[in-house]
């Protein structure tokens, strides 16, 4: 067969020749700081004699499968920003896969290997699993979530089945790369929700060293939560905690056949900016918004398979960032 496609200088193999084989972790953290701080300061990073955009420091991928609507759909979004690339059907991704049909969950013990090769999500409808053809998604590391919340305003509140974008935020934050997520939500308005939401959670999960110690701490937060009534909005939705596949849920709003006017009863109900949006969590205001750095192509997001890496953000810890993020934008 003839060589692979490259997409806007990408390399032929999705940006590996960037990612060196045996570079250390304490390489990829800096990576990582300096990917934020490109990201929050581009101009500094052309300064520095980078040029164009930062990119990110691992690869992030996503087989498309078209079930979700292309205005609303996280992973296009972020496709779109050149921040993850499209894998074909039978493409065999060799990092981390976030796959509902996975049973081990992410751990740090996934540190080096998500370093390395990087880390995939499957974008379909959670309301189409079963015509998802997951056989022809390949990876030799496919991982759950463990238990957290979507904060994404099409979903919010409801447990485990996250958005792409917080799947891959939340993979990040469990490997201790959470500048990483940071990057990711800050192109999405409600994205510092998702790691308010989550934080406590998050920091468990993280201080964990392997999947069997995630798996303990995610019963023992979820036994504790069943004797804690109604303490917190989102209790509701952490006692409807259900199994990945086979549950039968109503059609996901994310879809693109369904309509744009639904109800979830878990969203809250102050009057934030986020409520305002209708449901639509990647509407094309937002893309324009400030802090989007959308690059023109909002049509198309996986027309091509390989896709440049993005930018990337600044090494303070992530609240800090996202208060020096949001002054910035007032100013
Ligand atoms: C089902 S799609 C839905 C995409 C959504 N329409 C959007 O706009 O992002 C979400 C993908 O994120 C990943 N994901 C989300 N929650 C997950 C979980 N609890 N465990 C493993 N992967 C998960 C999987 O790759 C999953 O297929």
């Amino acid at each position: 067969m003839g060589r692979r496609r490259t997409a806007r200088g990408l390399g032929a193999e999705g940006g590996r020749a960037r990612h060196p084989a045996g570079r250390s972790l304490e390489a990829f953290a800096e990576e990582v700081g300096a990917a934020l701080r490109a990201s929050v300061e581009p101009e500094a990073a052309e300064d520095e004699g980078s040029s164009g955009p930062a990119r990110l420091p691992c690869t992030l991928a996503m087989w498309e499968l078209g079930h979700c609507d292309p205005r609303r759909c996280t992973g296009r979004k972020l496709a779109r920003l050149g921040l993850v690339r499209c894998l074909r059907l039978g493409h065999r991704f060799g990092g981390v896969v976030l796959s509902p049909v996975g049973s081990q969950y992410v751990s740090p013990a996934d540190r080096q290997l998500v370093a390395q090769s990087g880390v995939a999500v499957i974008d379909c409808s959670w309301a189409r699993l079963d015509e998802t053809p997951f056989g022809r998604m390949r990876g030799s590391h496919l991982r759950l979530l463990p238990h957290l919340v979507a904060a994404n305003p099409v979903n919010y509140g409801r447990p485990c089945k996250l958005s792409c974008v917080e799947a891959f935020a939340a993979t990040f934050c469990i490997l201790g790369f959470s500048d990483l997520a940071v990057i990711l939500l800050r192109k999405f308005k409600w994205g510092k929700g998702f790691l308010d939401l989550n934080r406590q959670l998050l920091d468990t999960y993280a201080a964990c060293s392997s999947a069997e110690e995630v798996l303990q701490a995610q019963q023992e937060f979820l036994a504790h939560a069943k004797e804690r009534p109604k303490e917190e909005e989102i209790g509701e939705a952490w006692r409807g905690h259900k199994p990945l596949v086979g549950s039968q849920d109503p059609p996901d709003p994310f879809d693109v056949d369904s309509g744009r006017e639904f109800a979830n009863p878990n969203r809250p109900v102050a009057g934030t900016r986020l409520l305002a949006d209708s449901g639509d969590s990647d509407s094309e205001d937002e893309e324009r918004g400030p802090g989007a750095e959308d690059r023109g192509d909002s049509s198309s997001s996986c027309s091509e398979e390989e896709r440049p890496l993005g930018q990337g953000a600044e090494a303070r810890a992530p609240t800090e960032v996202w208060k020096g993020i949001k002054k910035r934008q007032r100013d």
